[in-house]
């Protein structure tokens, strides 16, 4: 499945390009070196290619013609190009291509190999533009689109606050000062009233010259600005920078709330959510059941297959209880203990629940390594209420775990035993 193609004649450059490429695209390439070799490779490929890096010129294409005939056929495309003719740059520019980037160093090539990436991870990035001219609006857009950005658009700060309402996924929101019905200033101050700035970054757009603008934008909340005209490259670096800035935050706070070797939540995020859970149930009035799950003998398997061994069949146990445990709140909140919230279950549910977790996992078969293969099992404490607290349901869910272990293991203890 190809989602890139790269187009260059000259040896030297392909196999920089092809060295470069393993690292930052992956396999996901195809490489041409002519204009017919792309177009056929484009023919082959094109449900699955989403950008194109192109030379602008190849021994049967020498004015640019391939980059007419893939802009054609609506796929974004970054220019690769030996000469810094601005002239040149602009023609191509107002063509529709994505980015123009001149052969001068590795780091030139590494930076189109990054952008085409980055276009084609934009798709997925959710930008919302904030304009009541609707010149401008729709000309924020067709830069944005350029770059792949999925673009929502907005006339003003009421309009604005209802689509991040309706798409819950927008990362960025670009906004004007000067509109009817609520300004730029009213609409950073409602957005950061609700949102954020780790989840949604805002850039501010000010009329040339007028820095106080700029200034105010940024003391209400806006993560940056843009003075209005601005420069295409200029837009698109604070646009791509915030996004950047956004995602590895995203990252972070994923990094944080996982457990590293599983991949499922860790005690923190399940305390945390788990809390806000229980208060929604209480709320509402409906029970809450928790479960706390511990894998039986797991030393046993640590002394017979190694830590590795332990870690291959923890792996294995967390993807199962994952894959069975949809939608509830699981993390693995100890050693070989996992936690389970279960909302709206009652104590008969929630035990019926649990006891065909436990019959999954016995009836499963844990590949330890290569070819060493076991089975485990599992007991499980239940405590359920209605207007509980978190840490009275897992005190009593620890102490049915601990009658569960006591009984002999793979069962389930819960209120009614
Ligand atoms: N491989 C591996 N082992 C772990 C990890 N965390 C905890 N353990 C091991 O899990 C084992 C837990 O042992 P015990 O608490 O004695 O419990 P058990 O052997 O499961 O016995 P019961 O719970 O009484 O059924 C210990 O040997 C820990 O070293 C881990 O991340 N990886």
């Amino acid at each position: 499945m190809a989602r890139y193609l790269v187009v260059e004649d000259s040896n030297v450059v392909v196999k920089i390009l092809k060295h470069l490429a393993k690292a930052t695209l992956g396999e996901d390439v195809v490489f041409a070196t002519s204009m017919a070799a792309a177009q056929q490779a484009y023919q082959q490929h094109q449900h699955t290619l989403e950008v194109a890096l192109v030379d602008l010129s190849l021994p049967d294409a020498p004015d640019g013609e391939l980059v007419d005939y893939l802009l054609e056929q609506k796929l974004p495309v970054v220019v690769l190009t030996g000469s810094s003719d601005s002239h040149k740059r602009d023609i191509l520019q107002a063509k529709g291509i994505a980015d123009y980037v001149i052969k001068e160093s590795r780091y030139s090539y590494q930076y189109a190999l990054n952008m085409i990436r980055r276009l084609s991870h934009n798709r997925q990035v959710e930008v919302l533009v904030v304009e009541d001219s609707k010149m401008a609006r729709k000309h924020i857009q067709l830069l944005l689109s350029l770059h792949c950005y999925h673009v929502h658009t907005a006339e003003d700060g009421v309009q604005a606050m209802k689509r991040l309402h309706q798409h819950p996924d927008i990362q960025l929101v670009i906004t004007d000062y000067n509109m009817p019905n609520m300004d730029g200033f009213e609409l950073v101050q409602a957005i950061r009233h609700e949102f954020e700035k780790r989840r949604i970054a805002i850039i501010g757009l000010s009329g040339q010259g007028d820095n106080h603008l700029s200034v105010r934008f940024i003391k209400n909340g806006a993560n940056d600005f843009l003075n209005k005209p601005f420069e295409q490259e200029e837009f698109f670096c604070r646009v791509t920078n915030n996004i950047e800035t956004i995602t590895l935050l995203k990252e972070m706070e994923q990094q944080a709330n996982r457990d590293f070797l599983t991949g499922l939540f860790n005690r923190r995020y399940f305390q945390d959510t788990a809390g806000e859970l229980v208060t929604q149930a209480n709320k509402a009035n409906k029970p809450v059941s928790a479960a706390i799950i511990d894998v039986d003998h797991f030393k046993q398997i640590n002394d017979e297959y190694g830590h590795q061994g332990g870690d291959a069949a923890l792996v294995h146990i967390a993807r199962l209880l994952n894959e069975l445990t949809q939608p509830f709140l699981l993390a693995r909140t100890g050693g070989e203990e996992f936690s389970l919230l279960m909302p709206g279950l009652n104590e008969v549910k929630a035990y019926e629940f649990a006891d065909a977790l436990r019959a999954r996992v016995a009836d499963g078969i844990v590949d330890v390594n290569d070819d060493a293969y076991t089975r485990v099992t599992i007991s499980v404490g239940i405590a359920t209420g209605t207007q509980a607290e978190l840490d009275e349901l897992l005190n009593r869910a620890d102490v049915h775990l601990f009658q569960a272990k006591e009984s002999g293991r793979n069962l389930v203890v819960g209120e009614q035993d």
